[in-house]
C-alpha cells in the first residue's frame, strides 16, 4: 500500500500555527494530526492528550532515552517532542499526517524523513506578530519579548521550506495550505494506480 505524506507546519510562536490547524482539522478531516508530548504546563481549557500529552521533565527524558520521539526541542525552557510511533503507524496506514511544530524540530524531522512537505507560516510583519503574541495573553512581558527575539532568528531558516505561507487573513491561508496539500497529492502520483489501469486497459483495446 501507499505510504501517507508527512507534512509539517512550522513557523514562529504566535504566528497563528495552533489557529490554523484548528481551521484545517474541520475543513480536511481525513489529514491526521499528531498531538506533541510537552513538559509545559496545560493553559487553561488544555486537555492531556488532546492538545498535548503533559510530561514531567523526568517522564519526558525516559521517552528520549527510549527513542520514543521522532524529534523534540527545548524551546523558552521546556521540552516539546513528537512521539515516533504514531506519525510510523499513520503514515504505514496510507494516511496522511501533519505536525505542528516549532523550527528546530522541523529541521530535525527533515534530516529523517527527507520526503516530507515543510510548511513555514509567515506572519505579516513582525509588529502584527507581537500583536499576536500579547493578545493571546498567555505570557508574561519578559516571555513574550524572549518569544520574539527568537522569532526573529527563526525566519532566518525559511530557506530550508518547500512553501512559505503568510498568515495574514486566516481563510485565506488555510486555503493555500489546502491547496499545498492538493498539489502534493497530484505531484507525489496518488494516482498512479488509475494511470496504470488506464494503460493496461488500453492495451487490451
Ligand atoms: N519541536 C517541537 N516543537 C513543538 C512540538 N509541539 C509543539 N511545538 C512547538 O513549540 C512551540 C511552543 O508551543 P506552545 O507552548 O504550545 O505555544 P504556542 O504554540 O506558541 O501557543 C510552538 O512553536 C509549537 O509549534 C513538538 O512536538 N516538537
Ligand atoms: N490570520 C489571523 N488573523 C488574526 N489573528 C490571528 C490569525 N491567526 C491567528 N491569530 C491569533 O493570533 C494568536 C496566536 O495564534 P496561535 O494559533 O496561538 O499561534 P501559534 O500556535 O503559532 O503560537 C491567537 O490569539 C490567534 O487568535
Amino acid at each position: 500500500m501507499r505510504k501517507g505524506l508527512l507534512f509539517v507546519l512550522s513557523g514562529p510562536s504566535g504566528v497563528g500555527k495552533g489557529t490554523v490547524c484548528s481551521v484545517l482539522r474541520q475543513k480536511m478531516p481525513e489529514l491526521v494530526y499528531s498531538v506533541s508530548a510537552t513538559t509545559r504546563l496545560p493553559r487553561q481549557g488544555e486537555l492531556d492528550g488532546v492538545n498535548y500529552f503533559f510530561k514531567t521533565k523526568e517522564q519526558f527524558k525516559d521517552m528520549i532515552a527510549r527513542d520514543a520521539l521522532l524529534e523534540y526541542a527545548e524551546y523558552v525552557g521546556n521540552y516539546y517532542g513528537t512521539p515516533r510511533d504514531f506519525v510510523e503507524r499513520t503514515l504505514e496506514s496510507g494516511k496522511d499526517i501533519i505536525l505542528e511544530i516549532e523550527v528546530q524540530g522541523a529541521l530535525k524531522v527533515k534530516e529523517k524523513f527527507a520526503e516530507g512537505i515543510f510548511i513555514f507560516l509567515l506572519p505579516p510583519s513582525l509588529d502584527v506578530l507581537k500583536e499576536r503574541i500579547t493578545g493571546r495573553g498567555t505570557e508574561t512581558e519578559d516571555l513574550i519579548q524572549n518569544r520574539m527575539n527568537v522569532a526573529v532568528e527563526e525566519m532566518n531558516l525559511l530557506q530550508h521550506y518547500d512553501y512559505a505561507v503568510v498568515n495574514d487573513d486566516l481563510d485565506a491561508a488555510c486555503h493555500r495550505i489546502e491547496s499545498i496539500v492538493t498539489a502534493e497529492h497530484c505531484k507525489r502520483s496518488r494516482y498512479v494506480n488509475e494511470i496504470n489501469r488506464m494503460q493496461t486497459a488500453s492495451e487490451k483495446a
